[in-house]
C-alpha cells in the first residue's frame, strides 16, 4: 500500500522498481521493493531484523554478486545508469557511496589514512584531500583530535563517525548508510544523526538510512519506505506515517492499533 506522496518518475534520484534479489539460488531475501530518491531528500527505509534492508542496499550499489547474491526481477536505475550493469567503483564515482554494514574501517590504519582512502577512491587530487579533510575534521572534532590512532583502537561511534568521513571524503552525491545507530550510545546516535542532517539541510547531500530504530528514522527523514519480508508495503512523508494507527502498534511500540498488514491501503 502506498501513499499518494510519490515524486513523479522523472525527478528521481535513484529508482527501485519490482526489485527482487535471490541468495545462492535459493534464499528469496527481495520479493518486491519500490523506492524512490529524489534529489535533496532524507529518505529512510525502515523495517524489522531480515526485511531486507541491508541486502537492497547492496542491491544499489552492485554488491550482490560478491556475497552470491542476484537481481532475479526488477530494476535499479541512478543518475541514469542501470545499476546492475554498472561496476561499483563507477558508481562511487558517480557519487553514489555507502556506509554499509560493520562500518569496516581498515584498523591498522590511522584514521587520516582511512579517511583519505575514501578520497583516493574517487581519484581526489592532493589539494582536493587536504580541503575534505578539513571538512570532515570540522565535521567530527574527536576525528581531528585521534587522527594518528589507528581506527582498530577507535570507540565504536568513532568508527561509524570515521567510515562516515570517509564516504564523505568521496564527496557522494548520495550517500546510503546502513544502520547508522546500530550498537551506539543515545548520545552518539544524536550527535551522528544531527550532522548527518545538517549536510542535507546545509549542503543539499541527498541521504538512504535503513534503519531498524524507526522511531529515529521517522525523526529525521523527509520520508519513508517501510519493508517487510521482502517488499515494501508503505511508504510516504514520515511526519504522516508517524501519526498512522499502524506504524504505531508496528513499529513505536504502541499498544492497541492493529498490525500493518491487517489495514486497507492508505
Ligand atoms: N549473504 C547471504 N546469503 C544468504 N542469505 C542472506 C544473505 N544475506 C542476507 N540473507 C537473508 O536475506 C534476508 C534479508 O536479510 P537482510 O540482511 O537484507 O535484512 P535486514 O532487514 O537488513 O536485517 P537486519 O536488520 O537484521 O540486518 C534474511 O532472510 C537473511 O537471512
Amino acid at each position: 500500500m502506498t501513499l499518494s506522496t510519490e515524486a513523479a518518475p522523472d525527478a528521481a534520484l535513484l529508482r527501485v522498481e519490482a526489485l527482487e534479489v535471490v541468495y545462492g539460488g535459493a534464499v528469496r531475501a527481495l520479493v518486491g521493493a519500490d523506492l524512490t530518491v529524489r534529489e535533496g531528500e532524507v529518505v529512510a527505509l525502515v523495517g524489522a531484523n531480515g526485511a531486507g534492508k541491508t541486502t537492497l542496499l547492496r542491491a544499489l550499489s552492485n554488491l550482490l554478486p560478491a556475497m552470491r547474491g542476484q537481481v532475479s526481477a526488477g530494476r535499479v536505475t541512478y543518475a541514469g545508469l542501470d545499476v546492475a550493469r554498472t561496476r561499483t567503483d563507477v558508481l562511487v564515482r558517480s557519487g553514489l557511496v555507502g556506509v554499509l554494514e560493520g562500518r569496516h574501517c581498515f584498523g591498522g590504519l590511522s584514521v587520516e589514512e582511512n579517511l583519505i582512502a575514501g578520497g583516493l577512491g574517487r581519484g581526489s587530487s592532493r589539494a582536493d584531500l587536504r580541503t575534505d579533510l578539513d571538512r570532515v575534521y570540522a565535521l567530527f572534532p574527536r576525528l581531528a583530535a585521534k587522527r594518528g590512532n589507528p581506527a582498530g583502537l577507535l570507540s565504536g561511534g568513532e568508527q561509524q563517525m570515521a567510515a562516515i568521513g570517509r564516504a564523505l571524503m568521496g564527496r557522494p552525491r548520495l550517500l546510503i548508510l546502513d544502520e547508522p545507530s546500530m550498537g551506539l550510545a543515545p548520545k552518539v546516535v544524536e550527535d551522528i544523526y544531527r550532522i548527518l542532517v545538517g549536510l542535507n539541510r546545509d549542503q543539499g547531500l541527498t541521504l538512504l538510512v535503513a534503519e531498524q530504530n524507526v522511531r529515529l528514522a521517522l525523526r529525521h527523514a523527509h520520508r519513508a519506505v517501510v519493508l517487510e519480508n521482502g517488499r515494501s508495503v508503505l511508504s510516504g512523508r514520515a511526519a504522516e506515517l508517524r501519526e498512522r494507527d499502524d506504524v504505531k502498534a508496528s513499529y513505536l511500540g504502541a499498544a492497541q492499533a492493529p498490525r500493518t498488514a491487517e489495514l486497507s491501503p492508505a
